[in-house]
């Protein structure tokens, strides 16, 4: 239905879509997924023929969208980002004036009914609430039956029942066959209503596939998410070895601890000291992490991610990140994941706080492919 073909849109030296190349096929609800300034209102409005394209092209039912502006706005219904209408006239009225623009129209009845708007027909649009809005702004996207429907950010700024309804308004328009290309920051929404979704960073694609298959991307369906609190006092980043703060923390007196003596010989002999964690652990410790440090966490940058390392070594894990204080392990091993990281922890007198379980999402596959969140920008 749509071809995209290395779209490029410059704003002075500042180039905010570098390159895109997509299609988007026939009654499929195809999602730009990206945090805010990613570049999908740009690349949406080059589709539409709203905005002229730096280089590159975008042909929709076969129509150059630079060309044939006129067969485009036949067949497309755009709402976009934020709409202004006339506060002052009624609902229906201002569905009359959009559908007296186009040759053909969609009966105002079906518009309203569809739009589950019928109760607010004779009221003024300053008297919507913001999902009758949104639903108004839909209507008036499809007062042409167009074979194609822009939505950019349909549920941006509404409460999550109204969300729910334009939801399921959405998949409704996909069932009656309707091609949809819809803009979002809100990766359950992508999830839920998206046959293929386009993530975007920084004016690129950088993934582009079902949303099962972009999880499935990341080689592990679960997340374990938690924060880690207190000393690492079983752990040096390799032998469990006590920090050199010359104070026992077990006794409280100055002097080094059993642990500080045990990691000492560990470190001369070069082999994991003795003690219930080593001799657990030491085999699989990174050998990078050397450091004997104290381990506030969330700490210091340079420890956490020293944390981090060893954590990717836990049993399963295929992956790991560190955002915020919050540790993330991927795993399709829960329990075994589970069952190392608690051991883990207890013998490394750390304190797993904030311990939750899900399924992996977007976010995780967005932050995995650019380091960061979707939520951030
Ligand atoms: N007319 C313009 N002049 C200059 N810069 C612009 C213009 N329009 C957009 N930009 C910039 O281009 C980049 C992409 O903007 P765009 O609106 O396409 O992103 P987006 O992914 O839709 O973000 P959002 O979700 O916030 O709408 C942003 O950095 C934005 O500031």
């Amino acid at each position: 239905m749509i071809e995209v073909n290395r779209l490029v849109k410059r704003y002075g030296s500042f180039t905010a879509v570098n390159g895109v190349t997509f299609q988007v096929m026939e009654g499929e609800v195809f999602g730009l997924l990206g945090p805010n300034g990613a570049g999908k209102t740009t690349t949406m409005e080059m589709m539409e023929g709203l905005r002229l394209p730096d280089e590159g092209t975008a042909v929709l039912a076969g129509f150059d969208t630079q060309r044939d502006i006129h067969k485009i706005k036949e067949r497309i219904g755009v709402q976009l980002q934020s709409t202004s209408l006339f506060d002052l006239l009624k609902v229906h009225e201002i569905i009359r004036m959009y559908a007296s623009f186009y040759k053909r129209s969609v009966p105002v009845g079906t518009l309203l009914k569809d739009m589950i708007l019928e109760d607010k027909k004779n009221a003024r649009v300053k008297h919507l609430s913001g999902g009758q809005k949104q639903r108004l702004a839909i209507a008036l996207a499809l007062v042409n039956d167009p074979l194609v429907v822009f939505l950019d950010e349909p549920t941006t700024g509404l409460d999550p029942q109204a969300r729910r309804v334009l939801w399921e308004i959405i998949l409704q328009l996909k069932r009656v066959g309707k091609t949809i290309v819809l803009s979002t920051h809100y990766m359950d929404e992508a999830h839920v209503l998206c046959d293929r979704i386009c993530l975007m960073d920084r004016g690129e694609v950088i993934a582009l596939d079902t949303p099962e298959r972009l999880i499935r991307s990341l080689e592990s369906g679960n997340a374990v998410e938690f924060r880690l609190s207190g000393d690492c006092h079983g752990w040096d980043g390799r032998y469990g070895r006590e920090e050199h703060t010359g104070i026992d923390r077990r006794t409280g007196m100055a002097g080094h601890s059993e642990a500080d003596s045990a990691c000492e010989g560990a470190s001369a002999d070069g082999e994991a000291a003795a003690g219930h964690y080593e001799a657990a652990y030491a085999a699989k410790a990174a050998p990078e992490a050397q450091n004997c440090s104290r381990l506030e966490v969330p700490g210091g940058e340079a420890e956490g991610t020293l944390l981090l390392e060893r954590l990717k070594k836990l049993n399963e894990v295929k992956h790991a990140d560190l955002r915020n204080g919050k540790y993330v392990l991927y795993t399709d091993h829960m329990q075994a994941t589970l069952t190392d990281l608690i051991a883990f922890a207890s013998e490394a007198g750390l304190q797993l706080t904030d311990l939750q379980t899900r399924t992996a999402t977007l976010e995780d596959v967005f932050i995995h492919m650019t380091g960061r969140s979707l939520r951030e920008e």
